[in-house]
């Protein structure tokens, strides 16, 4: 069984609370303990994230989570900071109510919520609502969380408002700068919504033993960047037939430039040939931007075939169109027995006739890809991506790859793994089409379609990162060619 790495290991919210309980039943450490262990971690966490604090403004739920409020409260008042709790309840439940009472033994005083405004502070601790949170904010609750807005917040475990196991809020919800989560990385928190609601993720495990965690399934991952273990150093006595041939089809007119990004985003990661099958009208504009792309004009399938031969893996689908040509390219690339990457268009067909694979397949859908795919709607797509990207790659036998923020990459066995990387900048034209490239790049140089998938991902959005630095907007596809580069060669893993 290999040693779970905590900090890559992402859970359900009853995974979570399974943790817990064995961590009172089978380690016996008492649950007020672990709520004291929460209250250090996250004080620490303030006063290393806003050092000149001298006030803090707290809002206490009526659970552990305000529990873990109420003890981080007193912990500031013993460091000599003014505190002003709001309570959302007169009283609170179990652990918690002992927490209450320590804070108000140590000559603390909670206002409750009622009609008074929200508390104040150079910072205010969310303690509202963590992994208990039943329903969308409404009332009093909504409101104090309404009140919170703009100001400088550090949630406790989970923003309150926030699904922890779905990432999406569909009610009131707090936008914290820093969300410091206990014992595990909630699975919510990395996609979704949680992208623009958590702020920077701190995980504190509460130095719980591992004996806590053993007979716990992990639901999913973290992606990782590692590249170097799937993609060894290259020798140099190498011939450029051993990277790889792809073959990328599409670019009906109009879209030309789709399934040229598509070529050049496998060759800048490293595929050994890159063709491109695209009509005849294309091909002089892309010869002329990229020369190391072979682009030819194709009609149809017998001038395809000789391509088809040639290549180990097809990029399907950048402008592919919906048209008889885009049809004609679809079935040849389709009934060829090569590996290939689907995306866009060719989605779009693939959800009229799902196929079986002779050879590794990875399908690349955007939610409303997915939506045609599932026979769905992207609302039900997006209220669990989890569950969506699971349905996909089980329904379609292949690996799935469900981008947006906080990407994930699904197996047809329930593995997903989740990218923490990425930017809004990415939502822009041709980004997917470069997706597209650098995992059939990764397949060509003898990846498997699960290593392909969720390596490519993660290099994809790493390298938007750093093209976007800390201005997304007016990102540009082709922008990510230079750091795919570098994070394709192993720099930064
Ligand atoms: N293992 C850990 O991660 C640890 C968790 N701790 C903290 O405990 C909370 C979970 O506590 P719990 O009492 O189960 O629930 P909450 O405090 O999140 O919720 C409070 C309470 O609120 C009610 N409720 C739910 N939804 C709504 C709603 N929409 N409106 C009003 N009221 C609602 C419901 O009754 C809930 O029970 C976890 O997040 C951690 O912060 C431990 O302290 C440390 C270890
Ligand atoms: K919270």
């Amino acid at each position: 069984m290999p040693t779970r790495d905590p900090l890559a290991s992402l859970y359900t919210t009853a995974q979570v609370r399974a943790i817990d309980r064995a961590a009172i039943d089978r380690c016996g450490i008492p649950g007020f303990e672990l709520m004291r262990r929460a209250a250090d971690a996250a004080f620490a966490c303030l006063r290393r994230r806003w050092p000149d604090a001298r006030r803090i403004g707290v809002l206490a739920g009526s659970g552990n989570n305000g529990g873990d409020a109420f003890l981080l409260a007193e912990l500031a008042l013993r460091a000599g900071m003014d505190v002003d709790l709001v309570a959302l309840t007169g009283d609170s439940s179990g652990d918690a109510s002992r927490a209450r009472a320590s804070f108000v033994e140590a000559g603390g005083r909670a206002r409750l919520a009622g009609n008074s405004v929200a508390p104040v502070g150079d910072v205010l601790v969310d303690g509202l609502f963590g992994t208990g949170l039943k329903r969308p904010l409404d009332g009093l609750a909504a409101e104090l969380v309404g009140r919170s807005a703009g100001r400088p917040v550090l949630a406790l475990d989970v923003p309150s408002g926030l699904d922890a196991d779905t990432g999406t809020c569909t009610g009131a919800c707090v936008r914290a700068d820093a969300t410091v989560s206990f014992v595990a990385w909630k699975r919510g928190l990395f996609t979704a919504d949680a992208i623009d609601q958590c702020g920077a993720r701190e995980l504190a495990t509460l130095d719980l033993p591992q004996a806590a965690y053993e007979g716990i399934a992990v639901d999913a991952e973290l992606a990782d960047a590692c590249i170097g273990r799937a993609l060894p150093p290259r020798r140099a006595n190498v011939n450029k037939s051993r990277f790889g041939h792809v073959l990328a089809l599409g670019g009906d007119h109009g879209y030309g430039g789709a399934i040229r990004l598509t070529g050049e985003a496998a060759l800048r990661c490293g595929a050994g040939l890159v063709s491109i099958a695209t009509r005849a009208a294309h091909v002089g504009a892309i010869n002329a931007a990229r020369p190391e792309l072979m682009a030819r004009g194709v009609d149809d399938a017998a001038a395809l075939a000789p391509l088809l031969e040639r290549a180990s893996v097809l990029a399907l689908g950048p402008g592919l169109g919906l048209g008889d040509w885009g049809r004609r390219l679809f079935d040849a690339a389709l009934t060829s027995g090569r590996s290939v990457v689907v995306d866009a268009d060719a989605l779009t067909l693939l959800a009229e006739a799902p196929r079986a694979w002779s050879a590794d397949a990875v399908l690349t859908p955007h939610p409303g890809e997915a939506a045609r795919l599932l026979g769905s709607d992207v609302a039900s797509v997006q209220r669990d991506r989890f569950a969506a990207v699971r349905e996909l790659a089980r329904r379609h036998a292949a690996v799935v790859v469900l981008k947006g923020a906080g990407s994930l990459v699904g197996a047809p066995d329930g593995r997903v793994v989740v990218c923490p990387w990425g930017n809004p900048g990415m939502a822009s034209a041709g980004m997917g089409d470069v997706l597209t490239g650098v995992i059939a790049a990764l397949l060509a140089q003898g990846c498997n379609a699960w290593d392909a998938a969720r390596l490519g991902v993660a290099l994809h959005a790493r390298a938007g990162d750093e093209a976007a630095g800390d201005a997304p907007r007016g990102l540009v596809a082709s922008d990510l060619f230079v750091p795919l580069r570098r994070l394709v060669n192993g720099a930064g893993a």
